[in-house]
């Protein structure tokens, strides 16, 4: 049973999803504090949140169990991501849910400050018909400058081009081939500052995008400019911008996220005439609420069952074609590392990995985390290590990664080959995905094999010589150990051999030294393979 924590309010139904799987139990607990977090998490496999808890390395430390956080939403400026790959913990959030509704929410901003909507409706209902003192503007032949024209900016964007605006993108990823098809100018920040009757953010909150618009900016800024913010606080410098307000530069402001939330009751932003606010509405909707939770349930449920998930945040992002091509070699190459790491003695300095045949031509960054995880899971436990925390942990430990590739098929459409390089040895395992037969183990050192890599295996090197085989099955059978399968290598007769033993269950050390001390047997190991 996987427990979950909510600590933010969560839709219902889109966790209907967790409520109703029999291996996850969900606890809803809103408005923790730190200390009250870090003394419950201890219990929990997940942690579902928005942006309200702040998910700092304290909490991380103490959820010891804690295998997944997920954002339901987009920002995850409230969880520290290096202290949880640091950890393997995996960070997903659901970057798509609440697009609409948030460019939804910019537009209401933007025709609010464009017709002073909140200061109209607070005095009409404080009983005064004032029709004089909220003169307007039309969007309409404005110029909108949009900041960050990723998913929100490229909707606002096309909207805005429906209330007849003239729309200017600045994005650093913004082609002039995009722009050009969304019917937007390409353009800079100074050409935004310059133009722009409105400006509205939809970055990040990054070093770089900190004070975007600030002191210098509003300088030179269009006077007569509506700025709006439903990005983050802190893109556009606050105080700057009240002063630009205040010296007649700029119109007005509609924001509905603040550097720090929720802002001091004695925020400049609170009591101003000019400035609306909203508290972080941007994607409070019925709609964007279910998507988001629905989203991330999924990918929770999927990390939590051990099951392939789509892009984390703490990893970098994979495209769907490229992974749909890796996905079916995932456990291949798991099983390839593990099983080199239980046969290589002595501590491991170099992880080799070749791609041969079809997966030469793919960016395997991805399957190479798995070939990883499956050497640092026997040395570190399976429970310590996961596709997140792979290169970091074996970085830590100064364990070097080689990748090769080559289109030579050696005889299969394609084939991985681990070699672990330790201070004692070296030691080769390769495996191929066969059509319709799954994963194989196809080497073993120089020995060519054919191996299903699962389950219990013994692997017992010896002399090429007659009787060998009969020794062994006498031997395991007395022990009342079952051979299930039985494969033998040797590169030339009567030379070293190998012979890979599936058996129905584990043997003991005390067996294997058996084996080992049978007559033209060099050594015997087990292998276990889940
Ligand atoms: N107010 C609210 O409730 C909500 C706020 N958000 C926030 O809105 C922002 C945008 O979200 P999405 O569009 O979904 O993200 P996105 O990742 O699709 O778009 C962000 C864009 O900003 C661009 N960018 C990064 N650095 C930049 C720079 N220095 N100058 C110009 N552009 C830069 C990126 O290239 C990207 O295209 C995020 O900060 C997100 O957290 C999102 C949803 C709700
Ligand atoms: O998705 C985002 O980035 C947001 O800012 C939305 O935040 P929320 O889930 O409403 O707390």
């Amino acid at each position: 049973m996987f427990k979950v924590l909510v600590s933010d309010p969560i839709s219902d139904l889109g966790i209907s999803l967790l409520v109703e799987a029999s291996d996850i139990s969900i606890d809803k607990k809103t408005g923790l504090s730190e200390d009250e977090l870090v003394a419950i998490i201890g219990e929990y496999d997940a942690l579902l949140v928005r942006s309200q808890t702040r998910v700092t390395e304290r909490i991380m430390t103490a959820g010891k169990q804690l295998k997944v956080i997920g954002r339901a939403g987009v920002g995850v400026d409230n969880i520290d991501l290096d202290a949880a790959t640091k950890r393997g913990i995996i960070v997903i959030n659901a970057p798509d849910g609440n697009t609409i509704t948030t460019c939804e929410h910019t537009f209401a901003m933007m025709m609010a400050v464009a017709r002073h909507i909140p200061q109209a409706y607070a005095k009409t209902v404080s009983g005064v018909w004032d029709r004089k003192s909220f003169l307007g503007v039309e969007l309409r032949n404005k110029v909108l400058g949009v900041l960050g024209m990723g998913r929100i900016g490229s909707e606002v964007a096309a909207r805005a081009k429906a209330f007849g605006m003239d729309v200017l993108g600045y994005d650093p990823f913004l082609t002039e081939e995009r722009a050009e098809k969304m019917g937007v100018r390409k353009a800079t920040v100074d050409d935004i500052i310059a133009e722009a009757d409105f400006i509205t953010v939809h970055t990040p909150l990054t070093p770089e995008t900190r004070h975007m618009i600030g002191k210098e900016q509003f300088a030179r800024i269009k006077k007569g400019v509506r700025i709006v913010n439903c990005a983050r606080g802190g893109i556009v410098d606050e105080l700057a911008l009240v002063d630009a307000i205040n010296a007649g530069q700029v119109a007005g402001a509609a924001f509905d996220v603040f550097e720090e939330e929720p802002p001091a009751a004695d925020h400049p932003f609170l009591n101003h005439t000019q400035i609306i606010v909203t508290p972080h509405l941007g994607a409070s909707t019925v709609e964007a609420q279910e998507n988001v939770a629905i989203d991330v349930s999924e990918q929770l449920l999927h990390i939590l069952r051990g099951e392939p998930f789509k892009n984390a945040v703490n990893m970098p992002p994979v495209a769907a074609d490229v992974m749909n091509k890796l996905e079916p070699y995932f456990q291949l190459g798991k099983k390839l590392g593990n099983f080199a790491a239980q046969i290589a003695e002595g501590p491991v300095k170099e992880i080799a990995i070749a791609y041969a045949g079809e997966l030469a031509d793919v960016d395997t960054q991805p399957l190479n985390r798995q070939i990883v995880e499956g050497v640092l899971a026997h040395h570190l436990g399976s429970e310590q290590v996961n596709v997140v925390n792979a290169l970091h942990l074996a970085k830590n430990r100064g364990v070097n990664i080689v990748v090769t590739k080559s289109n030579a098929t050696k005889g299969f459409t394609n084939q991985i080959s681990v070699t672990l390089r330790t201070d004692n040895e070296e030691r080769l395992v390769a495996g191929t995905l066969l059509n319709g037969f799954g994963p194989r183990i196809t080497q073993i050192d120089k020995f060519p094999v054919d191996v299903e890599p699962q389950g219990h295996i013994l692997l017992i090197s010896h002399d090429d010589k007659p009787g060998i085989i009969g020794r062994v099955g006498t031997l395991l059978g007395t022990r009342d150990v079952n051979i299930a399968t039985m494969q033998v290598g040797r590169k030339i007769v009567g030379g070293a051999a190998i012979m890979v033993v599936g058996v129905d269950k584990g043997v003991t050390k005390a067996i294997l030294g058996e084996i080992a001390s049978l007559p033209d047997l060099n050594n015997a190991k087990e292998v276990h393979l889940y």
